[in-house]
């Protein structure tokens, strides 16, 4: 096993790591520090899944199950790069690239009917949606900027669309029959197995046995009324309309991988309501299903004449739609992972409340997003800009986060105990010993789902935010609604703790939306403050607050500390940045910035360096973190317009001063004398490097593919530079 695994995903990051990892592997190797890599992107994911169908050498191994393994174990020392939480039609994409290759994958059964469909769609299902992350984390979250990364944030704020009292952006959420208002939670005072059942006038169907949690284990219980919840979307288009606002939906369909496909699809059946009433039937024998989306119904539909032209009159009667490419035509509901909350709603909040619209231009924008658990966040941010005008980057304070993750916590983990239930009747949830623990009474369509977190995870978490806020010295708050069922019982873990350890005059805890208001008024101030949340929450405001002080969430440090003493380093805390490859296909420049890599680099060489006491993998991070502070310093960070540097310029600024700080050190003399002619090499090269890195740009790439590239062609693309592959090899 090698001393650090870096992560082989998709789209953006990987591209970068085919100019990066070379230089990571090389600096390294001359500490004897190996890094290997393990694949975790999609289409990698899929091949390991179906060897079966594979010729022996198109197969592959099932990296995720042995990385799964290794952060149970204190070796751990992983650098996580985003990968791809496939909605259904990247799934079903992916799987054409890779037919099309030449491997032999079955198709995705869309409605499968033998039993030999149903076992390949239930493996294609454990491959959708967030399927990495979740295996991945055996730790809870730490993430916040670098304190050096917060300074050029202040020092070169970004720039921000402004906010207007009279805007008439808003979030819309349910009042009733969501999550939220349906929540029962229990915490268990013995070790237990579980079943789930639905009770129906006919009898009982177990819809799911052999649950097992031990003792402590905080457990919930809740559904979405499907009737409430298309009355609310029905009544926000109306509304929408009447406001003359773009209607937008935000949801997690990627992360809430079961709830949140039929949530969407509610919302592409609300706003064609019209067409589904008329051609309901012909729709179904054309193989549309509203959750995987408009792109897909489009698709589907293009050849009926009819059915086009009742689309067309319904979208012109309704309000205009959020977009996701105004240039293409590709709405808010054309696919579920295009419009991902985290990411969306920031960068509609820093936009000054602008959503695009149909006309290519920005307009206020009615933000739905109906489960009312968490949507007050954004609620009252919104509110609060209105009040008080946008946030000022150079002298706002900032938000960090400490996140209970560790062990499938919460909603994230509630995939398997999530059911869109077939017909009316009381859903329970039976203890081995006979309790009934939770119960609901149901209507055919509700989305009834529990979801659990353990006791090691919650004390992990509140000793986690114990040692921050001693770091930090800061305000602290739990954003926990002692009115909720799920946070009450996490509140009673929470206070005897901070009281045991002496340390309850230190913490704060409020709900959401009074955290929120707190949070941003002590940013406001310059001040900074700690947001210690559950796993949702973790993911929003790891984007929201991120977004908005520094621009991108993308310059994050985000630590797992693995509960079994490994570390696991995610680079940055955004995603896999689509867009930027379709920029680099069409123009040859890629505008992902690494400086997330760069961070998660220096912490996991540190953390080498402190787990087996290896000094040169210390020298080699001190370096990291110098070359780091170099980039930020001359603003090496890559561009967004082709024809200026780009991702792989920044790579060489890192290498150069890498290699530089290396060279300069006198902690060991052997690694100085080993960089100092790299540097040098490095510094008489710049001239010809940058040239040779800047003549590809302008001109189509091509990678040989999107989920499946060909590493050949991407390494030609990635490393165009004779002069800077001939130093680094
Ligand atoms: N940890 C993980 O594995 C995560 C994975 N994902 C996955 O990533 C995919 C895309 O998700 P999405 O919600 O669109 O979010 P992304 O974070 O990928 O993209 C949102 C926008 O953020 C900006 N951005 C993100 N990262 C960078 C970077 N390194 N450098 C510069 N800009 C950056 C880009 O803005 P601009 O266009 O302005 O340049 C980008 O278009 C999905 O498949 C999702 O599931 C998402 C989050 C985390
Ligand atoms: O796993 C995923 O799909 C996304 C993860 C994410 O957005 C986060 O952890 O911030
Ligand atoms: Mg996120």
């Amino acid at each position: 096993m090698s001393d650090i695994i870096y992560t082989k995903v998709d789209e953006a990051p990987e591209l970068a790591s085919a100019s990066f990892l070379p230089i990571i592997q090389k600096f390294a190797a001359a500490a004897g520090v190996s890094v290997g890599t393990k694949d975790i992107s999609l289409a990698g994911r899929i091949l390991a899944t179906f060897p079966e169908h594979l010729k022996e050498d198109q197969r592959q191994s099932d990296d995720l199950a042995e990385l799964g393994q290794l952060v149970k174990t204190a070796d751990a020392n992983v650098i996580k790069l985003p990968n791809i939480s496939a909605s259904v039609p990247q799934l079903v994409a992916a799987i054409k690239e890779l037919q099309a290759q030449g491997f032999a994958l079955p198709d995705y059964p869309e409605s499968p009917a033998t039993d030999a469909e149903k076992e390949v769609r239930a493996k294609y299902d454990t491959i959708k949606g967030s399927a990495v992350n979740p295996v991945l984390r055996e730790g809870n979250s730490d993430r916040r900027a670098a304190k050096a990364v917060k300074s050029f944030a202040q020092s070169n704020p970004h720039r921000m669309g402004d906010w207007t009292a009279d805007s008439k952006t808003k979030v819309s959420a349910m009042s009733g029959g969501d999550f939220f208002s349906n929540e029962r939670s229990a915490t268990l005072d013995k070790d237990t197995t579980a079943k789930i059942v639905l009770v129906t006038d006919a009898g009982e169907t177990v819809l799911k046995d052999g649950l097992s949690y031990p003792a402590g284990t905080v457990v919930d219980a809740t559904f979405m009324s499907a009737d409430a919840l298309q009355s609310f979307l029905e009544e926000q288009i109306e509304q929408t309309k009447a406001d003359g606002t773009l209607f937008s939906l935000h949801m997690k369909a990627t992360m809430m991988k079961v709830s949140d496909p039929i949530i969407f699809g509610h919302a592409v059946k609300a706003f064609l309501a019209p067409v589904f009433e008329k051609h309901g039937d012909a729709m179904r024998d054309l193989g549309v299903n509203p959750n995987s989306g408009l792109g897909d119904l489009l698709a589907r539909v293009k050849d009926n004449a009819a059915i086009m032209a009742d689309i067309d009159a319904t979208m012109a009667a309704r309000p205009p739609m959020y977009m996701v490419n105004s240039d293409k035509g590709i709405t808010n509901l054309h696919v579920s992972s295009d419009v991902i909350i985290d990411a969306s709603m920031p960068a509609l909040i820093r936009a000054g409340g602008k959503g695009w619209g149909p006309d290519g231009k920005e307009h206020d924008t009615n933000c739905v997003i109906p489960d009312n658990s968490y949507a007050p966040v954004y609620d009252e941010t919104i509110k609060f800009f209105k009040e008080n005008g946008k946030l000022n980057p150079a002298t706002a304070g900032t938000v960090q986060n400490v996140g209970l993750m560790a062990q499938k916590a919460e909603e994230y983990g509630s995939h398997p105990t999530t059911f869109e239930i077939a017909e009316a009747g009381t859903v329970k949830m039976i203890l081995d010993d006979g309790t009934v623990l939770h119960q609901h009474k149901v209507e055919a369509g509700d989305i009834w789902r529990s979801a659990s977190a353990r006791k090691a995870p919650i004390e992990d978490w509140v000793n986690l935010a114990i040692d921050r806020q001693k770091a930090e010295g800061c305000s602290a708050i739990f954003w926990l609604d002692a009115a909720r069922a799920h946070d009450a019982e996490l509140i009673a873990y929470v206070k005897p703790i901070l009281e045991a350890k002496g340390v309850a005059d230190k913490f704060e805890i409020m709900a959401p939306r009074e955290a929120t208001r707190r949070s941003l008024e002590i940013i406001t101030e310059g001040k900074n403050t700690i947001a210690i949340t559950g796993n949702v929450l973790r993911d929003y405001l790891t984007d929201l607050f991120p977004i908005l002080e520094l621009a991108t969430s993308a310059k994050m440090l985000s630590i797992v500390k693995l509960m079994n003493g490994g570390g696991l380093f995610e680079t940055g805390a955004g995603g896999s940045a689509p867009k930027h490859v379709q920029q680099l296909q069409e123009e040859n420049h890629l505008r992902w910035d690494s400086l997330g890599e760069f961070c998660a680099l220096g912490e996991s060489l540190t953390f080498l360096a402190d787990s087996k006491g290896n000094e040169k993998a210390r020298v080699l991070g001190q370096a990291v973190d110098a070359a780091t502070q170099g980039i930020l310093d001359h603003d090496r960070s890559p561009s967004r317009k082709v024809g200026e540097p780009d991702n792989r310029a920044s790579h060489y600024w890192f290498a150069r001063y890498w290699a530089e700080a290396l060279a300069q050190q006198n902690s060991d003399a052997d690694l100085a004398a080993h960089f100092a002619p790299i540097a040098k090499a490095l510094a008489e090269g710049e001239e010809a490097i940058l040239s040779e890195l800047a003549e590809v740009q302008g001109a189509p790439a091509d990678l040989g593919g999107y989920y499946h590239a060909d590493p050949a062609k991407t390494a030609d693309v990635m490393r165009p530079s004779k002069t800077l592959n001939a130093i680094i090899g």
